[in-house]
Formats: structure tokens, sequence, C-alpha cells
């Protein structure tokens, strides 16, 4: 089994309280293990902890207590090698606009202490698609051309673990394919990557595995399919021939009559087989044109377990 990249035990963070609000427990005793190699999705809603996580991770914020763990090294006892294996894309543009993006990445190197023959500039900027702006102040590049150099200066110290906070929001799908063509590669030459996003479906197709955190706990940490598995909510589109008359229906399921002439089952796959739903359909004399199963997706599984919480 492949080893941990993150361990966190027990981590809290308790944000300080003003003249105006009281003290704000963002993290309340969180446990949770990256497995090294992953694509790692940290999900939650707003105002879950992901960001206080992220921020502990990339030593932005100081944790009130607990232990982190980064490949290896603890955060107090070995602070410089912890920092060392991490880069962390941040969520906000953060770069001094009156530099350009080579010479903010030389700039970067050097305060990582990384010496000039192991530098890979070059190859960072071929990587994300700004070797034609290497000498373009970043003033005037676009955003998405900013976030690109967000990217790449989370590179240069060739961390073992890469760390995206919310790296698609508000991007363009181009931009988007870009950023996960880079994800991907950077993960199968052995990068593990911990991302936060809201797209669920983002979420879904890229992590191997995902955490929920919510109210600074850990809901639930498991390899997407076996989340995905574990909803048994399921919904059979049928479209009639012609008119469909009532319908002796199976215990447990449910029939909405859409607008568009589809009869939707909505069914529990553990506890109705999808034959007898066709089976009930038969029965009324309804001829089928069409069938279709939808199955639950990461939203479904998100929205059971945060949503009321
Ligand atoms: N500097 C701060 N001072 C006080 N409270 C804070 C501070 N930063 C965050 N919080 C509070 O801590 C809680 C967790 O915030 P955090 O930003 O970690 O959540 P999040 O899961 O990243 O949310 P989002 O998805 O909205 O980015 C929230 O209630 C937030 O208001």
């Amino acid at each position: 089994m492949a080893g941990s990249a993150i361990e966190i035990k027990g981590l809290r963070k308790t944000y300080a309280g003003t003249r105006h609000a009281p003290p704000k427990e963002a993290l309340k005793g969180l446990d949770l293990d990256i497995p090294e190699g992953s694509i790692f999705g940290l999900l939650g809603p707003n105002g879950a902890g992901k960001s206080t996580t992220i921020n502990i991770l990339a030593g932005l914020v100081r944790k009130s207590a607990g232990q982190v763990k980064i490949w290896g090294f603890d955060q107090d006892e070995n602070p410089r090698q912890s920092r060392a294996a991490i880069g962390v894309m941040p969520q906000e543009i953060n770069m001094d606009p009156f530099f350009k993006p080579r010479d903010l990445l030389e700039l970067q190197a050097g305060l990582y202490g990384v010496p000039k023959a192991e530098r890979w500039t070059d190859e960072i900027l071929e990587l994300v698609g700004l070797s034609d702006k290497a000498e373009t102040y970043a003033r005037s590049l676009s955003g998405g051309m900013k976030r690109r150099l967000l990217l790449a200066k989370a590179l240069v110290h060739r961390p073992r673990i890469l760390v995206l906070d919310e790296p698609t929001a508000g991007v363009d799908i181009e931009l988007r394919s870009m950023l996960w063509r880079n994800v991907r590669k950077l993960n199968e030459q052995g990068m593990t990557i911990i991302l936060t996003t809201h797209y669920l479906e983002e979420a879904q197709e890229m992590c191997d595995e995902i955490a929920i955190i919510n109210h600074g706990d850990l809901i639930i940490r498991d390899r997407t399919e076996a989340l995905l598995a574990q909803m048994d909510a399921k919904t059979m589109l049928i479209t009639p021939m012609g008119d469909a008359p009532d319908i002796t229906l199976p215990q447990g399921v449910q029939l909405t009559r859409r607008e568009d002439g589809l009869l939707a089952f909505d069914y529990n796959r553990h506890k109705t087989s999808a034959n007898a739903i066709l089976d009930a359909v038969r029965a009324a004399h309804i001829d089928i044109a069409d069938v279709k199963t939808t199955e639950a997706d990461l939203e479904d599984v998100f929205l059971s377990l945060t949503s009321g919480r």
C-alpha cells in the first residue's frame, strides 16, 4: 500500500474573535490521511474549513492544535522539509504586476533555495503554456494566464505534493482542460495532487479519493467509486408510445410524469429491480419506446451527506 503524503491528526483551528464577532472554531479535530500518488479531492460546503486546512498545510495559517505531517515531516519539528515537500496554487491572484513570468519563477526558485543548475523554469513555462509570455509583464497577462503563472510558481521547487485551491473557479473551458491535462501529467510523474473545487462533476471525474468536510469535521473519506456505490438511488426514464394510463407501482417506487411525456421512476436499486418496474409498465399495457437509467452522482452523495447538518 502507498504511504501517506499528508497525515493530519486532531487538527484544530479557532480564529480569534473581534469586537464584533465571537471566536470561530473552523476545524474541530480533523483527522485525515492523504495517500501518496493520489488525486485527492477535499470537498465541503462554504465555510466547511477547506481553505483553513489548505492554508495550514501551506504554512499560511497557524493551527491551534493537532499534528500535521507533510511527506513524513512534522510541520513543527521539520518546518523546512515539510515546506519544501508542498507547492500551493492559491485561490487568489497574488503576484507582483511588475515582474515577468520568467523572473518571477526564478525569484520564487531562489526563495526556495533551488540551486541554479536544478531549476526548470523553461520547462515549467512550457508546461503551463506561457513560453511566449516569459518576458511579458505580469500586469498585462490575462486573468487565465495569471492563473497559469500561479500554477507555475507552485512548481518551482519540484514539490512532491501539489495543492490546488479552487483552481478552475471562473476560468474558461480551454484553460480548465489545460489545467486538468497538466495535473494528470504531473500526477503520472508521481506528484500527489490535492484539490478543492465547487464543481462536483469535476471532482468525480478527476479524483481517485474524496474527503467531504463540514463544520470543521470530516464527514466521509473514501475512494470516489466507493462513495458513488453507496448511493442506491436510481432513476429509470421511460418514453411511452402513446398515452400512459395508471400504473400499479412496485412498493417503494415513485413515479413522476414529466411535462415532456417521460415517465421517471425513482427507486432504490437494492430494494427494487429494474425488471419489476418494466413488468409494472408492461402490465399497464404501455408500449415502451425508450428506456434509460441514471446513477447517483457525486452531487447526490454530497447533498445527502451535507444538507441539513
Ligand atoms: N481569518 C479568519 N477570521 C475569522 N474567521 C475565519 C477566518 N477565515 C475563515 N474563517 C471562518 O472559518 C470557517 C471556515 O472557513 P474556510 O475559509 O476554511 O471555509 P471553506 O470550506 O474554505 O469555505 P469556502 O468554500 O467558502 O471557501 C468559516 O466560518 C469562516 O467564516
